[in-house]
């Protein structure tokens, strides 16, 4: 298919709409009582500190809804607005927070059924409005929901069509495009639905397993094995590794999209010399501002004298994670928990590890007086941060008197 050609035609119908329907007023002080706080607000005002009793809270300064959360979350509830009585239909979450999809649900936005893991669009019919997420969707879901004549409302965080963009110049070059990302996630589905020919790589070292085969060859069946469903149909790494560019799902950790885009860089220099470098090799920064921002904020945060850190964010929150990451790797005690009620009464505490599997810590709140970190995702709204200060210092005081 012709992406860049169906994105065009989308783009013209009148049945697409990705700028609003102009209820911003309205729907800017819904989503203000419903997910902004007075004490975040204080925080930072305060410098983004605040003491109270022997607890010290030191917020990251910068956390919380990026700007393309804010816009989608918008945007859905406009939608709503707009569209009062027709059926509403979103392609996935629209964020990857537990509380704002809770809010769609309650509003009446309802899931794509999803049937043998594969999404069952017959339910959709003609009319039928349809949210794009801020991750986007995929090309063919884009076309599945054009010709079935439904209207269309793209949230797409234009930071992320940005990627799309890229992975587009590649494949108009015939290079393939090396995703740094994770294969399952919606926001890399749909941007290795745009590329040619690709290639997903989760980490750095998954990046040297590539380079080295660049450089030495290897075993081809061992290379497809490693990455079965991580590349484009009838990828072949002995033909299709000789011309590459580098892309990234947007909210991976900033220094290791850096250090594997240097590291093809090299070896692409090495294979072919530095005067070929140009007709093997394109790199375009496409790691997001928010992501940016908030991985720098949490790494001044973990300077600074803290006992332990709070992470707020869905669990499915591919950013939270790596804010996550980041304190875990200074060796900061750090909990990363989705919403207040993973912090249960008696000192014990409900929370994610980096694995995913999900733990209970008995006594993570250490007596006397405490400094506390904490930052949240670019999904998680203000006011869940709020609940989980307001719960530690609940549990403080009630651990004084006792
Ligand atoms: C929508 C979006 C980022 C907002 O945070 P999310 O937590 O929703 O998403 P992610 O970190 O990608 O799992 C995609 O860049
Ligand atoms: S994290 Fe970046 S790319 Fe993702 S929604 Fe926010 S601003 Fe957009």
């Amino acid at each position: 298919m012709d992406t860049k050609a169906f994105k065009r035609s989308l783009q013209h119908s009148e049945n697409y709409n990705r700028k609003g329907f102009g209820h911003q007023a309205e729907v800017a002080t819904q989503l203000q009582s419903e997910y902004q706080s007075d004490l975040i607000q204080e925080i930072r005002d305060r410098n983004y500190i605040l003491q109270r009793g022997d607890v010290t809270i030191r917020l990251a300064q910068a956390f919380g809804f990026c700007w393309g959360v804010e816009r989608a979350v918008a945007m859905a509830y406009e939608t709503r607005q707009h569209f009062p009585s027709e059926r509403i239909w979103i392609t996935n979450e629209i964020i990857h927070n537990p509380s704002v999809n809770q809010r769609m649900q309650e509003m009446e936005v309802e899931f794509i059924p999803v049937d043998a893991h594969k999404k069952d669009f017959s339910v959709v019919t003609t009319g039928d409005v349809v949210i794009l997420p801020a991750f986007g969707a995929s090309v063919q879901e884009m076309q599945i929901l054009h010709d079935k004549g439904c209207k269309i409302v793209d949230t797409t965080c234009p930071w992320v069509s940005k990627v799309w963009n890229t992975v587009e110049k590649h494949k108009k070059v015939d290079y393939t495009s090396i995703i740094h990302g994770k294969y399952k996630h919606e926001e890399t589905v749909a941007t290795s639905s745009f590329a040619g020919k690709y290639l997903i790589v989760l980490n750095l070292s998954e990046a040297e397993y590539v380079a080295n085969y660049i450089l030495n060859g290897g075993n081809r069946e061992e290379f497809l094995a490693k990455f079965p469903k991580a590349c484009s149909a009838g990828f072949d790494p002995d033909q299709d590794l000789e011309r590459v560019g580098i892309a990234n799902q947007t909210t991976m950790l900033k220094g290791e999209t850096e250090q594997i885009g240097k590291l093809f860089e090299r070896t692409m220099m090495q294979k072919y010399g530095p005067t070929e470098l140009n007709q093997h090799f394109q790199s375009f920064n496409t790691i997001c501002d928010a992501t940016q921002e908030r991985q720098d904020a949490i790494l001044d945060l973990v300077q600074q004298n803290l006992d332990l850190m709070v992470v707020i964010g869905g669990f499915n929150s591919s950013n939270t994670t790596q804010l996550q990451q980041i304190a875990f790797d200074r060796g900061i005690p750090s909990y990363h928990i989705d919403v207040v009620e993973r912090i249960k009464s008696g000192n014990a505490i409900e929370h994610r590890q980096l694995k995913g599997d999900l733990v209970i810590t008995e006594n993570w709140l250490p007596a006397g007086n405490i400094t506390v970190g904490i930052t949240s995702g670019a999904s998680t709204p203000d006011k869940v941060v709020e609940d989980v200060i307001e719960k530690i210092f609940v549990l403080k005081a009630i651990a004084t008197i006792v």
